[in-house]
């Protein structure tokens, strides 16, 4: 839709209610909610849709109630409703129950922050443990907590639920258009590669590449792109059980500080995906870059806890591929306005967490870009946490 303007032969032309750059999981919804209130919404993307270049590909996420932050842990419930909702709309399955174990040892700030927000009544004993998931073996001093909701997102499913969607309430997807300018203003214009759209609200969704999109606006976030080595493992003997887990995180590792989490097998029969909560400095142009044969030490750390915590599998991955996070210091959400263009909205900084919670954070978007009330509180996610990020735009 969009009201167009184009001439026959010239770069396309159009004026929209809002428009929203990225289509990842949380451009996605933001697009989906505004559609949704009846907002005439363009949707760019650099890359021709479906891809593998950025944070929202691959068949799996987990999903979970148990959370150490209390902010998270009250989206959630939210977020589980609009997820089912998008099910039910789609009439297709998105997620899996599988239940989550969260291990540590006593005392862990991850471990009793994922307690106190549970509840006392989720503690596992480690023979109901043993006999449930016989293929995870915690250490014997570990605490291991159950959060049943927990489970497995089908994640280019759940992408393509969404879009379709977005488009079914009349929004427009353009892919293989990369945004080039931003000007601000009452009226935004946005100038891709193809064309030149107006809107009077913009919300920037561009993951790994969001400082490149708002840099020109003078804002400067603190964003760390990383590679994530995502690893799949193989059962030593097939049908031995070994890949049936539930998911799971594992939290106080001395080997492995930022944690180390696992979802049963689904996209490779067999091969249970386990990775490290963490990867390397990397630019989101350059991540294919790595020379062959350079040292991957994840993989490394994530052997030594496949050899102690799941023995039935082997200790080397049989299938190696790679994701991208984009982290924030304090590996909290960036969901506010621009410091100076008020109608400029920014969702960033999604630290490898962002995807169970992508229905509330596009509804948080879509309501910081129409002026309305935000849903939940705000504070955990507002800009002014990182002083000195406004300069003079070039
Ligand atoms: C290996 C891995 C495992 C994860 N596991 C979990 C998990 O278990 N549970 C969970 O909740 N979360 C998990 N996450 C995190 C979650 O997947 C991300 O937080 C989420 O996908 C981020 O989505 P996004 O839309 O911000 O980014 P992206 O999906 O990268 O989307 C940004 C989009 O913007 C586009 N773009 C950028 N610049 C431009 C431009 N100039 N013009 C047009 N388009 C542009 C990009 O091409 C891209 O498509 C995981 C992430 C990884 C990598
Ligand atoms: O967010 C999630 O649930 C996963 C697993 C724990 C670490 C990060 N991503």
């Amino acid at each position: 839709m969009g009201t167009d303007m184009a001439a026959p032969g010239q770069p396309r032309c159009a004026s929209y209610d809002a428009i929203v750059i990225g289509a990842g999981i949380q451009g996605s919804f933001a697009a989906y909610h505004l559609a949704q209130r009846r907002k005439d919404t363009l949707l760019l993307e650099q890359f021709f849709l479906p891809h593998s270049r950025g944070s929202s590909h691959g068949q799996s996420r987990i999903t979970r109630s148990a959370y150490p932050q209390e902010h998270y842990a009250h989206m959630m419930p939210h977020s589980f409703r609009l997820w089912q909702q998008l099910e039910d709309e789609a009439g297709t399955p998105l997620y899996r129950r599988t239940g989550l174990v969260v291990l540590g040892p006593p005392g862990d700030p991850k471990l009793e922050g994922c307690r106190r927000n549970m509840g006392p009544d989720n503690v596992l004993d480690a023979v109901t443990l043993e006999q449930r998931f016989p293929g995870l073996r915690p250490r014997p001093n570990e605490v291991a907590l159950w959060d049943g909701s927990g489970g497995v997102l089908l994640a280019d499913r759940a992408l393509r639920a969404v879009q379709d969607a977005f488009r079914r309430r009349g929004g427009t997807v353009r892919d293989g258009e990369k945004v080039l300018r931003i000007d601000p203003g009452a009226v935004i214009t946005v100038t891709t590669t193809a064309g030149l759209y107006r809107a009077p609200r913009l919300i920037v969704a561009a993951g790994a590449w969001t400082n490149a999109v708002v840099a020109p606006l003078g804002l400067h976030l603190p964003l760390q792109p990383l590679r994530i080595d995502v690893c799949y493992w193989r059962e030593k003997e097939p049908g031995s059980g070994g890949s049936v887990t539930p998911c799971f995180m594992a939290t106080g590792l001395p080997y492995a500080p930022h944690g180390i989490y696992g979802l049963p097998a689904l996209e490779y029969p067999g091969l249970v995906k386990v990775c490290y909560h963490h990867g390397s400095p990397t630019d989101p142009e350059e991540r294919d870059r790595t020379p062959p044969g350079s040292p991957r030490p994840h993989v490394a750390l994530l052997s030594n806890f496949i050899s102690s915590y799941l023995p039935g599998l082997e200790s080397q991955p049989a299938v190696l591929e790679s994701c991208l996070y984009t982290n924030t210091p304090d590996e909290d959400f960036i969901l506010d306005r621009h410091p100076k263009y008020s109608n400029i909205i920014i969702g960033a900084g999604f630290s490898g967490h962002g995807f169970k919670l992508a229905p509330v954070v596009g509804q948080l978007l879509c309501e910081l870009s129409l002026g309305e009330e935000p849903s939940h509180c705000m504070a955990p996610f507002a800009i002014s946490r990182f002083p000195g990020v406004l300069r003079a735009a070039l």
